[in-house]
């Protein structure tokens, strides 16, 4: 079994700064020993190289190390249409999306698709993703394929509508029933997959699809759910008229049974107080993609309201509608929008944002035991930021007076070239090249 001391300046969030004023942890000369791919110990380098002299060092100084991040809301079908700008939401699902999610029909289009989606998350530093599979078995078994052999924790799961997309994407309740079925035997706990109940939406999903989610969602207590919620007023408006006789939009998924601690939502940006009250009592998840929501002119996330109601909030990159598998860009872009939103907005630290970006999304898959902080126990899913010499976070890596300061600026200036090592479980999973940081 190998076993390293990681020696570094690393930071990390092992509670939440919106409850815990103190939930930033930061080490200048810090150190992590990793055994067989668990972390063992954590604390000061000097008392850690000497509690374990003969252990091998690896030197990431110079730097930053942070745990890996976790997108809660990206699709795989979609990162080769990422740029499709300036069309709300139903139009741009219609012009830019769905012809190309048609694609994925073909098995080895979507293996080549595959590629493309899990090296643009681990090359951004995503470690673990909850990722919008497709209307295809056959891409989502592609998917989880990639995903395997490149060591990605991926959560994913067949895309389900039967209603107003292209005929091509439809299914039947049955249908979405059994392909899942067979997905989940699969997949599900194989490795580091775990298949997620996706419905595409309510607008696309009848009850009886809905209802088919549920039954597969009954039946494997363990498999996550995950779909969109409240993102564009004309969306709201026309589920509303699909569903009479819910209360909400939230209601369409809970009259199913699909809203519980390993339901996450993504958007919400237009939610009523009785659905946010709702899903604090629910412990289900908002996954914010504020770079999409700014993309597709969703509007502005009430994160306020969120917090004061109890909602556990996580965050996404919503590829493509978002603009890029970053993470550090999401976390950049919410703290725009909330400073935007005057005194209805939260002001964001670096903590926040390092909290968002990792250990509410390990909490929002049910995965806090194993990622999302460098705690003794858990998984060495991680993320090393160093910037090529002359760039200016460079600058500001070499002379930031705390890491605290340094975090800001990855957060404020940090792209996937600054993406030097990424480890999953103690698995290097990618290796900056000489290109990649040109
Ligand atoms: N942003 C976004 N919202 C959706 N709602 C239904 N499908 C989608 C999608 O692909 N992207
Ligand atoms: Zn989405």
């Amino acid at each position: 079994m190998t076993t390293t001391l990681y020696r570094a300046t690393y930071l990390h969030t092992p509670s939440s700064p919106f409850t815990d004023a103190a939930a930033l942890h930061a080490q200048d000369d810090g150190g992590l020993l990793v055994e067989g791919g668990v972390i063992r110990a954590v604390g000061g380098y000097a008392d850690l190289c000497a509690a374990y002299p003969d252990v091998p060092v690896a030197d990431l100084r110079g730097g930053l190390l942070l745990p890996g991040f976790i997108d809660t809301h990206v699709h795989f079908p979609q990162v080769r249409v990422i740029g499709g700008l300036g069309l709300p939401l139903l139009d741009w699902l219609d012009q830019c999306a769905l012809p190309e999610e048609a694609r994925m029909a073909d098995a080895a289009y979507a293996r080549g698709v595959a590629r493309d989606f899990v090296g643009g998350l681990v090359q951004a530093g995503t470690t673990t993703a909850l990722v919008f599979g497709s209307h295809f078995a056959g891409a989502v078994d592609e998917l989880f394929t990639e995903a395997a052999r490149v060591g990605l924790r991926c959560v994913s799961g067949l895309v389900v509508s039967d209603r107003l997309l292209r005929g091509e994407l439809h299914t039947t309740p049955q249908r979405a029933y059994d392909e899942g079925r067979a997905l989940i035997e699969r997949w599900h706990g194989v490795g580091r997959s775990l298949y997620a109940v996706t419905p595409r939406f309510s607008l696309s999903a009848s009850e009886g699809v809905l209802d088919a989610c549920g039954a597969l969602m009954q039946e494997f207590g363990d498999v996550r759910f995950t779909s969109h919620i409240n993102e564009n007023t004309r969306e709201v408006e026309v589920v509303r008229g699909l569903f009479p006789e819910a209360r909400d939009y939230l209601d369409t998924y809970e009259r199913a049974g699909l809203v519980g601690r390993r339901s996450v939502l993504a958007h919400n940006v237009w939610p009523t107080d009785r659905e946010l009250g709702a899903m604090a009592e629910h412990r289900c998840t908002a996954a914010h993609c504020p770079c999409s929501n700014s993309a597709l002119g969703s509007g502005f996330f009430p994160l306020r309201r969120h917090l004061d109601a109890g909602v556990h909030v996580s965050l996404g990159s919503d590829v493509g509608g978002g603009t890029g598998f970053s993470l550090l860009k999401e976390g950049l872009q919410a703290h725009f929008m909330q400073n935007l939103m005057g005194e209805a907005g939260v002001a964001l630290s670096p903590a926040h944002l390092l909290y968002l970006a990792t250990l509410a999304g390990a909490q929002a898959l049910g995965l806090e035991g194993q990622t999302g902080s460098f705690e003794v126990g858990k998984q060495f899913d991680a993320v090393y930021l160093s910037s090529a010499p002359g760039t200016p976070l460079d600058a500001v890596f070499r002379h930031a007076s705390s890491p605290e300061r340094a975090l800001a600026a990855a957060f404020a200036t940090g792209t996937p070239a600054d993406v030097a090592r990424v480890w999953i479980g103690g698995d290097e999973v990618h290796t900056r090249t000489a290109r990649q940081m040109a």
